[in-house]
């Protein structure tokens, strides 16, 4: 297991329902996805993120086995992705799912549950799941986008897969109905599911996911914990004159410890029982404190940074 990444290099192989070393897409001159090596574990919720473009869903078409790699390789269930005994094991949406217009919701779940050899009372259960057994009646084409979206949420759950893949499951839902595609995707995995999701909505990830992987210019830049990858507190200083402050919080943060946002403030890397001991420093050299506090990084700064992406609110002041 030499190729796995420290974090998981002990697990049992069990652990991991997908594993890609390597994986790699070029579409002729473009390289969409570099190298991914990525790791879901048995009953997380794992968020796959990243800016349009970045190779999201052609890494999760490979996973899929509904492309196939230039190079590398994706595990799934412990089996070659696409294998034919893997495909009973995984549920999947992605990229607008694809149902007969004139039917309703109900039969159209009905036809993939009998090629699937399930029986209606399982298309009762996922209809309910997704809450649209009172619209389970009316025609695919009359659907809303939000409808058609959790109808397809419901497709990949028939059957209780191991791993649910999903490619922006909350794309076309209005906020109530992000709310409950949210609390689903936790009840999933409470359950024992595993849920590989991508998403280009950061707080949303970092609600409900357990674990993230960074993908840009289809590499993958990181992966970790959302606690992680946020990196913990730090502390919120607004003091004058400015510079005076940036010298004093580097001398106790570091020079790298330093970001100055647009509002003036500085973050500082420092755990927040050194707010006391900062207030100290700054007074002593003369300065008005006007506030400290210790604040959480989001995700969404967190990514920001990571992808260089021009929305970033910080620069580094060394
Ligand atoms: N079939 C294809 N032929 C040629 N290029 C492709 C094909 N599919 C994807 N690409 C290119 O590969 C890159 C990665 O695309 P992909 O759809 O995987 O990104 P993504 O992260 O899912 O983006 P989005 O969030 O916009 O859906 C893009 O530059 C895209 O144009």
């Amino acid at each position: 297991m030499d190729e796995l990444r420290n974090d998981v290099r002990n697990e049992p192989r069990d652990d991991l329902v997908v594993r890609t070393d390597g994986l790699t897409k070029r579409y002729s001159d473009r390289l969409a996805v570099d190298g991914v090596g990525m790791t879901v574990r048995r009953g997380e919720v794992y968020g796959f993120l990243g800016p349009n473009g970045a190779g999201k869903t052609t890494t999760l078409r490979m996973v899929l086995g509904l492309v196939r790699p230039t190079a590398g390789t994706a595990t799934v269930v412990g089996r070659p992705a696409g294998a034919a005994d893997v495909t009973a094991r995984v549920g999947a949406l992605i990229e607008g799912p694809g149902f007969f217009p004139y039917l309703s919701g109900r039969d159209n779940l009905r036809a993939l549950a009998r090629y699937r050899r399930l029986g209606d009372e399982e298309v009762e259960r996922v209809l309910d799941l997704v809450d649209l057994t009172g619209r389970a009646d009316d025609r695919f084409k009359g659907y809303s986008l939000g409808m058609k979206q959790r109808l397809g949420v419901a497709a990949a759950l028939l059957g209780s897969p191991e791993l649910i893949v999903l490619d922006e499951p909350t794309n076309g839902l209005d906020p109530a109905g992000m709310a409950d595609m949210r609390a689903l995707v936790v009840s999933l995995a409470r359950g024992g599911q595993t849920v590989l999701l991508s998403s280009h909505l950061l707080a949303e990830v970092q609600e409900i996911c357990d674990r993230v992987g960074v993908i840009d210019q289809g590499r993958l830049l990181r992966e970790s914990t959302v606690a992680e990858l946020r990196g913990g507190v730090t502390l919120r200083v607004r003091a004058e004159p400015e510079d005076a402050a940036i010298a004093v919080a580097m001398r106790l943060a570091g020079d790298d410890g330093v970001r100055r946002e647009k509002d003036g403030s500085l973050d500082l890397d420092l755990a927040a029982d050194a707010a006391p001991e900062l207030a100290r420093a700054l007074v002593a050299a003369g300065l008005d404190v006007h506030e400290i506090s210790a604040r959480e990084r989001s995700l969404e700064e967190v990514f920001f940074e990571m992808t260089g992406d021009q929305h970033t609110t910080k620069e580094k002041v060394s």
